[in-house]
C-alpha cells in the first residue's frame, strides 16, 4: 500500500475514537481489513474489543510480540478537520490511531511477504484505562501464543519525523488513578454555619495535596501529582454537599508510589476532621513501569543504524502505559516515534504528521525482520 492509502486508513480510524473496553467500531474496522487480507498464514482471534493476530513464520521456531493499543479519550476534538472525531466528547488524542495504522501497515507486509519467525500482532484495548494489557498478558491466548519478545511504539509530538527514540531501563512511570469523594451536610449560601462546605473541604485538600511532592516525598525519588478534574455542587446559592477529585500519581521507584497513597490518606484524615466531612478514596487504573530490555534496545538501535531512520537516546518519561506490564513478563520495549506536532499528547489540538506513518511501519517491519 502506498502511504496515502494508510493516510485514509488512519484518518477512518480518527473518525471514530471509543474509550476502554467500548471499541466495538474499532474491532469491527480492523478486522475487516484483517479479512481482506490473504489467509493463509493468518490466525485471528477476538479478544473482549481487542485482537489477537497471528501470522505463521517460514522457520517458525519462536515467536515475537508487536503491541499496539486501540482506545481513544474523552476529549472535544478542536482540530477543526475533515476527518474530526464523529464521536462528540472523544478522540484519538494520543495517537492510538497512528499506532493501529501502523500495525496494520506491518502486519500487511508480513502477509505479503512472510517472516522467518512467527509474529503475533496484539490490538490492545483500554491502554487510557483501566488498562487492559494485564489482563491480556493473562489471558489464555497469551499463553497459547507464549512470544519470546515484545515491543510497541508510542508517537512522541516533540521528535521529528524520521526519528525514533528509546532507551534501556526505565522508559515511563508507574501511575496510578485517583479519584476522591468529599461528603458533608450541604445548604443554604446564607446559612453557611449551618452546613459543611465541600467546595471548602476539596479546594483545601487540592492545597495540601501539593505538599506530598514538596514535602512527604524523598527529593531524590521523582514523582508527580496531578488533578485533572474537580467537580462540585449544583447552583450558585447552595452550598455543596458533593465535591469529587479525580487525578493521577507518577512515580518513577515502584516503592514511592505506597508513600504518596499513605500520604495522600493522612491527609484525608485531617479534611475530615476538620471540615467534618467524609471522603472515599479510589485509586482506579495502577500501570506498571515501562522497563525496556537493554539486549532488545541495542539490537532495535542497530536495526534503526542499518535504515534512513534517525536514533536518539530518550529521557526517563513521567508518561504511563499498561505495556509495562507486558514488559514485566515478556523481555522487550517500547520507542518514540517522532511525529512533529506542535500541540502535545493528551491535547484537543493534537496534529502528528502523516509521513511518520510510513517511518512506523519501517521500524516496526525491520525490526520483526531482523529475527532470522
Ligand atoms: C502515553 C500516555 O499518555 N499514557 C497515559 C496512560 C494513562 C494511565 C492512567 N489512566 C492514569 O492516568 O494513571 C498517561 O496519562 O500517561
Amino acid at each position: 500500500m502506498m502511504n496515502d492509502q494508510w493516510i485514509k486508513v488512519r484518518r477512518d480510524l480518527h473518525q471514530i475514537p471509543e474509550i476502554g473496553f467500548k471499541e466495538f467500531k474499532t474491532q469491527e474496522y480492523l478486522l475487516t481489513y484483517i479479512q481482506s487480507l490473504p489467509q493463509q498464514n493468518l490466525t485471528v482471534e477476538k479478544w473482549r474489543t481487542g485482537l489477537f493476530v497471528f501470522v505463521e513464520g517460514k522457520k517458525g521456531e519462536k515467536t515475537v510480540a508487536y503491541r499496539t493499543d486501540i482506545d481513544g479519550l474523552p476529549i472535544k476534538e478542536e482540530t477543526g478537520f475533515e476527518f474530526a472525531s464523529h464521536h462528540e466528547g472523544y478522540m484519538h488524542a494520543c495517537g492510538h490511531d497512528f499506532h493501529m495504522t501502523i500495525a496494520l501497515g506491518a502486519l500487511t507486509e508480513m502477509v505479503n511477504q512472510p517472516p522467518e519467525q512467527n509474529v503475533l500482532f496484539i490490538f490492545q484495548p483500554a491502554e487510557e484505562g483501566p488498562g487492559g494489557a494485564e489482563l491480556m498478558l493473562e489471558s489464555d491466548l497469551m499463553k497459547k501464543y507464549n512470544p519470546s519478545s515484545i515491543f510497541a511504539l508510542h508517537i512522541d509530538p516533540k521528535l521529528p519525523v524520521g526519528t525514533v527514540s528509546s532507551k534501556p531501563g526505565l522508559l515511563f512511570a508507574n501511575t496510578s488513578e485517583l479519584f476522591i469523594d468529599f461528603k458533608g451536610k450541604g445548604g443554604h449560601a446564607a446559612y453557611p454555619h449551618e452546613t459543611k462546605d465541600m467546595i471548602m473541604a476539596a479546594s483545601a485538600f487540592n492545597v495540601q495535596l501539593q505538599q506530598v511532592v514538596s514535602r512527604m516525598r524523598d527529593p531524590l525519588k521523582p514523582a508527580v501529582v496531578t488533578l485533572g478534574k474537580m467537580e462540585a455542587g449544583t447552583v450558585q446559592n447552595i452550598i455543596a454537599e458533593h465535591a469529587r477529585v479525580e487525578g493521577t500519581i507518577r512515580t518513577i521507584h515502584p516503592d514511592s508510589m505506597d508513600l504518596i497513597k499513605q500520604g495522600i490518606e493522612r491527609i484525608l484524615k485531617g479534611i475530615e476532621t476538620r471540615f467534618d466531612c467524609q471522603t472515599s478514596v479510589d485509586y482506579g487504573a495502577n500501570y506498571y513501569m515501562v522497563h525496556n530490555d537493554a539486549e532488545q534496545v541495542e539490537k532495535f538501535k542497530d536495526v534503526i543504524d542499518n535504515s534512513d531512520i534517525s536514533y536518539q537516546d530518550a529521557p526517563e518519561a513521567m508518561t504511563g502505559e499498561d505495556f509495562g506490564y507486558f514488559l514485566k513478563g515478556i523481555p522487550g520495549f517500547m520507542f518514540w516515534l517522532g511525529v512533529d506536532s506542535p500541540y502535545g499528547l493528551h491535547h484537543n489540538q493534537l496534529n502528528p504528521k502523516e509521513e511518520a506513518i510510513e517511518v512506523g511501519i519501517e521500524a516496526v517491519t525491520k525490526m520483526i525482520y531482523s529475527e532470522s
